[in-house]
Order: structure tokens, then sequence, then C-alpha cells
């Protein structure tokens, strides 16, 4: 089998939204790349945590008695919960036992945004806080029915965009698909590039990080950083409003990702991410800095200037881009 699924962007491209049927329920969820669970908002929650968000209705005889998970972001948010084995259809692929993730708590970053009814995790099912039995992600258990092994992220600013499922889709980008093989060992899809542009300047320094649909800026070494806004008349590294800011009408240079020799590049209106004011004085740079974190982090500023293959058809996972 194969399919497609529309993906929209809520405001600035913060996040890419996908409609999913669990147990029967189309829910919004939020397609992410760098974890490991599908966690939905359900009726167990109390009214002042799911108040204006869909909800999966949870039944006893479907759930996996004595599992229950308990999964955390980068940017403090969290969910919790137990679990229940259901079917799940999204781009018309089935999974008929996916281990659904029943929120009974989720943290308030997550309660106020109502437009998203939960989390479909898509990185490597090693990572899937489910315990004591750790359940696979929705791509583990229907990867052996797809016409070949792989999922694909076409996120386009502004939207629609689509991800597929089982199939590559040539008619969404140009030139080539460049590969890089994946280092699955923390369970992500991590990948190290040859090096990186700014403008048209290229760098022959290797950046190591991982594929995340689910962040929504390009993350980076603090040098790179730094060396990137050097071009950028009027820049400030603003701790009120934590990273760096630039005049709106700045000039900002692309920044591209070296793939196999190859430039994949983003223009310069994805890296000036939203303004940080109502006047819109200011803009906060769709560039930051990774400092503290383990690795890179390619998110949506990224993602949205490629065709992004995600591919487990091969004895190592490999990771594609195309230009969009
Ligand atoms: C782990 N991927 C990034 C992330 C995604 C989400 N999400 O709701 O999809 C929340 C926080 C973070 Cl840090």
């Amino acid at each position: 089998v194969s399919g497609s699924a529309t993906t929209t962007p809520e405001r600035f491209d913060s996040e890419f939204l996908t409609p999913v049927m669990v147990g029967g329920t189309t829910l919004m969820l939020n397609i992410d790349t760098g974890s490991s669970d599908l966690w939905v908002f359900s009726n167990q929650l109390p009214a002042s945590e799911s108040t204006g968000h869909s909800v999966y209705t949870v039944n006893a005889a479907k759930k996996l008695v004595g599992d229950t998970f308990s999964v955390s972001f980068g940017d403090g948010s969290s969910a919790s919960g137990n679990v229940f084995a259901d079917t799940v259809v999204v781009g018309g692929v089935t999974a008929t036992r996916q281990a659904v993730e029943a929120a009974t708590s989720v943290s308030a970053s997550f309660t106020q945004d109502t437009n998203v009814d939960g989390l479909m995790g898509l990185a490597f099912s090693p990572l899937n806080t489910v315990q004591p039995q750790q359940q696979r992600t929705f791509f583990d258990n229907v990867k052996s029915t797809l016409d070949t092994a792989l999922f694909a992220a076409d996120l386009i600013s502004g939207g629609p965009g689509e991800y597929d499922f089982g199939f590559i889709d040539t008619a969404k980008f140009t030139g080539t698909l460049d590969f890089s093989p994946v280092d699955n060992s923390l369970g992500l899809w991590e990948f190290t590039t040859s090096g990186y542009a700014i403008g048209t300047t290229r760098h022959a320094t290797a950046i190591n990080g991982i594929a995340d649909t689910g962040t929504t800026l390009l993350l980076l070494p603090s040098a790179i950083v730094t060396a990137y806004y050097a071009q950028v008349k009027g820049i400030q590294n603003s701790t009120q409003f934590g990273g760096f800011i630039f005049p709106c009408n700045a000039i900002l240079p692309t920044f591209s990702l070296i793939i196999d020799s190859k430039l994949h590049t983003v223009p310069s209106d994805f890296l000036n991410f939203a303004p940080v004011d109502a006047a819109n004085t200011n803009c906060f740079g769709g560039i930051q800095s990774a400092a503290g974190l383990p690795f890179s982090i390619f998110g949506g500023i990224f993602l949205k200037s490629q065709y992004a293959v995600f591919d487990m058809s091969q004895a190592t996972p490999r990771i594609g881009f195309g230009q969009q």
C-alpha cells in the first residue's frame, strides 16, 4: 500500500497538523520525527486540560492493561497516561493494532494549543516511552505493508503540504534526491552534512544533527550562527526574546546544508521567522543556536525548503533531500 495525507501549518509555520483517524475519531496530530510516541488527548483528561480539543474515547476492552506512558520534550512540555490498542489510519494507510497512548495529563502548552489533539512520533521505536512493554511507532507497524518502506515530508510554508507513505513523489522536488546515511543509535533521524553555505560561500565544516518535523526552527552550532548573523545589519542577541533578532526589513543571506556535495538551500524569506512585537519592528531569526544540545536540529525552517525522505527500505536507514 501507499498513501498521502495533507498537512497544514499553524501561524508562522510553527507546527504542521495532519488529520489522523484514531479508533474511528479524526484527530489533528503533530507528526513529529523527533519522538516515538503516538499519544492523544482523551476523554480521561479533566475538562480543564482538554477543553477545545478533539479527544479519543477510551474503551476498556482495548486497554493494554498495566502499560503507561510519560513523554517529555526539549521545550519542557509533557504528557502522560495509559495505553490502548486500536486502528489508526493516515493517508489511507492502516495500522490495525497500533498502541494509542491516551493522555490522563498534559502540560499547559499542549492544553493551550487547541489545534493539536496529540502527536504521532515517527522517530525510531526504541525511544517509545511505554512501560513495561515498549510499543512500536505507526511507521514501524505499517512499513512491511508499504510498497517501499519509507515516508516523506513535504512541508510547505503557508501550506498545504503532504506526508507521503510508501512512495517518493518526484513531482514534489527539483533535480535529484541527495541521501545521507542515518545513525539511529540515539533513536533519531540523525545524520551529518558534509558542510554548509552562507549565501554562495561554502564551508567544509560537517554538521551533525537530527531531522525533526516537530521543531519549528533551524538550530545550529553557535559558531555557525555567529558567522551567519555577522552578515545581518542590526542583529541583536536578545535575552528578552531568547535568541537572535533583527530589523524586520533586514536583508538576509540564504543558508544551505551541503548534502552529498549538493547545496540544499533555505531561501531568505524562510529565515525571518516572525515579528517579536506588534509593530513588526524586530523579527526573530529562523536560525538560532543549538548550544547545550547534543546535536543540531534541522527543523521546519530547513524542512520547508526540501522534500525529505525518511527511508528504512535498505539495511541502513537513510534520509534524502530534494530541493523544493
Ligand atoms: C521532539 N520534537 C520536537 C518537539 C515536538 C513537540 N510536538 O508537540 O510535536 C513538542 C516539543 C518538541 Cl521539543
